[in-house]
């Protein structure tokens, strides 16, 4: 058995990391950290797992957490992963950070778009990039992953291949990408009360989100070529899912016939990564609660340009599915292991 700790299980993303493991047949949780509900039940925080979780809450505390687990999973805020792990911790256990903080490898570039600094620079170089997709083999052997962000994840698939087989202008690309409030986390804030969002969808972060210099630099990888993005996100009144409609200028002729073998091609051994039928648009509620990205491509002949679509749950291929798949590369276990869960509907 695995034995895992999650810190900052109380969160959004952490309480659906508890959801997922504990329909995973090799592992135990073993730690469910939290801030502010120490010493009180999981289950009387998160009554969905009541009978099913006795445990108690815990403070962080990886030292110790280090000799009692094999892997950590930190879904907690920007900069704390970056000021807990060291190296006696990378020596005893695997690191799967769901936030940011070792996802972009320029540290001058992280600063400047979370506006902190960072703790642990010394540990940016050799963290990979889970993209289980694009990064598999890297992972199996990593110590400390980066879990990709939710938009990131969404956006990058859905035009991965495009830009893989230089067909797109990278510094064309427009991403539109809305998301459910979950994606705010569960903290209080003015701006996600109900009323201040439902019957409402608003733009926000324009110009200045944070995923931008995270897309961007997955994009350059993948194409070669220095990406210039717009990155714009909406809030809508949902609870999960993202939705990103991206547009991009052909660099050559193309048919939408050699558009769609290309992303067949990419995409045929990936069992998360749903490339759908010609004409058929991808909607957040056909992946919810899964590991599922549903993707397609359209060609727009009159504008030669191309729109690339994805759907996907925020907090399971957006952040707590991907983490467990992360895991279950680095364990040697199938990657789809506890994950093929089928999306609910309604
Ligand atoms: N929500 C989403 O869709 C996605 C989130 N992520 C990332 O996952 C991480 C968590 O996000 P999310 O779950 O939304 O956030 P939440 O605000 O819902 O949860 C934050 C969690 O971190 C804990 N926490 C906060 N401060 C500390 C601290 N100083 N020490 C220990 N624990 C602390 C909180 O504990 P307590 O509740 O007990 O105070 C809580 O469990 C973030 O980095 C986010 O960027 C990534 C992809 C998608
Ligand atoms: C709706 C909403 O507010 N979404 C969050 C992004 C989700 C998140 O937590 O960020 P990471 O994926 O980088 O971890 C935001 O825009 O800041």
């Amino acid at each position: 058995m695995i034995r895992a700790g999650i810190i900052g299980s109380t969160g959004y993303a952490g309480q659906e990391l508890v959801r997922i493991l504990l329909g995973h047949k090799d592992v135990e949780i073993k730690w469910y950290g939290s801030r502010s509900y120490i010493d009180q039940a999981y289950a009387s925080v998160f009554q969905n797992m009541f009978q099913l979780v006795p445990d108690i809450c815990k403070g962080e505390d990886l030292e110790q957490l280090c000799e009692e687990v094999d892997v950590v999973f930190t879904a907690t805020p920007q900069g704390l992963c970056s000021s807990l792990v060291s190296e006696n911790v990378l020596s005893k256990v695997k690191i799967i950070d769901l936030s940011a903080d070792f996802r972009i490898k320029d540290v001058d570039t992280y600063e400047k778009w979370y506006g902190i600094k960072h703790q642990s620079p010394q540990f940016i170089e050799e963290a990979v990039y889970g993209l289980c997709e694009v990064n598999r083999d890297k992972i199996k052997n990593a110590r400390l992953i980066a879990n990709p962000g939710c938009y990131p994840t969404c956006s990058f698939l859905s035009i991965y291949p495009l830009a893989k087989a230089g067909l797109i202008d990278m510094k064309s690309v427009i991403v539109d990408a809305k998301s459910g409030t979950s994606g705010a986390g569960r903290g209080a804030k003015v701006a996600n009360l109900y009323c201040e969002v439902n019957e409402s969808i608003k733009a926000y972060g324009v110009a200045t989100h944070r995923h931008t210099p995270e897309i961007e630099e997955q994009l350059s990888y993948a194409s070669g070529q220095e990406a210039v993005i717009n990155f714009t996100p909406h809030l809508v009144p949902m609870n999960r899912g993202i939705l990103v409609t991206a547009y991009a200028n052909l660099v050559k002729d193309v048919t939408e016939e050699e558009l769609r073998k290309i992303y067949e091609d990419a995409y045929k051994d990936e069992q998360f990564v749903r490339f759908l039928n010609a004409g058929v648009c991808p909607e957040t509620r056909w992946v919810e609660g899964s590991n599922y990205v549903d993707v397609n491509v359209k060609l727009d002949e009159r504008t030669h340009r191309v729109i690339m679509m994805g759907a996907m749950d925020n907090l399971v291929k957006g952040a707590a599915g991907q983490a467990v798949q992360n895991m279950n590369l680095l364990f040697g276990l199938p990657e789809t292991e506890g994950l093929l869960m089928p999306p609910v509907f309604p």
